[in-house]
């Protein structure tokens, strides 16, 4: 199969990571999206971040009822922070019968030429990228592996809904109904 592997800190998972997710499997020719959980963004130091366990247990329940979705644990057990090009090399040992390719969102191309081994990265795989409102200029506009996905921007992320969070404002319909139930009952981000 061909599955894009959308990776993330989902701290929480929210219906822009959904669209992304589902706008991929569905208009392109991705057979299955993988969420993989990153436990430690190598760039971001989050004192809100909530353990992997917890960000995985969300994702988990906001794509139960997405059969072309699912979520990997895989980085849980690799060194931290999680470097995409170390888990894209262990993924396509351990599957060999998949093709892979990479789906993030374009913010992440502001900094990709930082990303340890982001030449490896672009000569073996492909990146799908979902346009992000106000990204800053990068270069990847017209690289041959990088492949522009034509869907409606998304001014949401996750930063905004823990921010709502703990100034006790709604977060109904920014993230699903098991995700905010979760995040009430234990007191996430408050
Ligand atoms: N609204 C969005 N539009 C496009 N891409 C997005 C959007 N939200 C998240 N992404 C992408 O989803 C992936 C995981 O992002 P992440 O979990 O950091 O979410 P986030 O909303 O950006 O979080 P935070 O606000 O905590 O930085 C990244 O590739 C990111 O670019
Ligand atoms: O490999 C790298 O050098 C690298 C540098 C920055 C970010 N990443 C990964 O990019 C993904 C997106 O991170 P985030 O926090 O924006 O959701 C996450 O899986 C990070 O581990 C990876």
């Amino acid at each position: 199969m061909k599955i894009g592997l959308f990776f993330g800190s989902f701290n929480p998972i929210h219906v822009g990571h959904l669209i992304i997710a589902d706008t991929m499997a569905t208009d392109t020719d991705l057979d299955r999206v993988w969420f993989i959980v990153s436990p430690q963004n190598p760039f971001k130091k989050n004192n809100s971040l909530l353990h992997e366990f917890d960000r995985y247990t969300m994702v988990e329940r906001a794509i139960a009822d997405n059969y072309r979705l699912k979520v990997s644990d895989i980085e849980f057990t690799l060194p931290k922070p999680s470097y995409t090009i170390d888990t894209l090399t262990v993924l396509s040992d351990k599957y060999p019968e998949h093709e892979f390719v990479l789906i993030m969102g374009e913010d992440n191309l502001v900094q990709f030429e930082n990303w340890k081994n982001y030449q490896k990265i672009l000569e073996f795989f492909t990146i799908y990228v979902y346009p992000r409102p106000n990204t800053p200029a990068h270069q990847f506009h017209d690289h041959p592996k990088v492949r522009f996905i034509q869907a409606p921007l998304l001014d949401i992320s996750a930063t905004y809904i823990r921010k709502r969070i703990q100034t006790h404002q709604e977060i109904k319909y920014l993230v699903t109904e098991p995700v905010e139930a979760l995040i009430r009952l234990k007191k996430y981000y408050q």
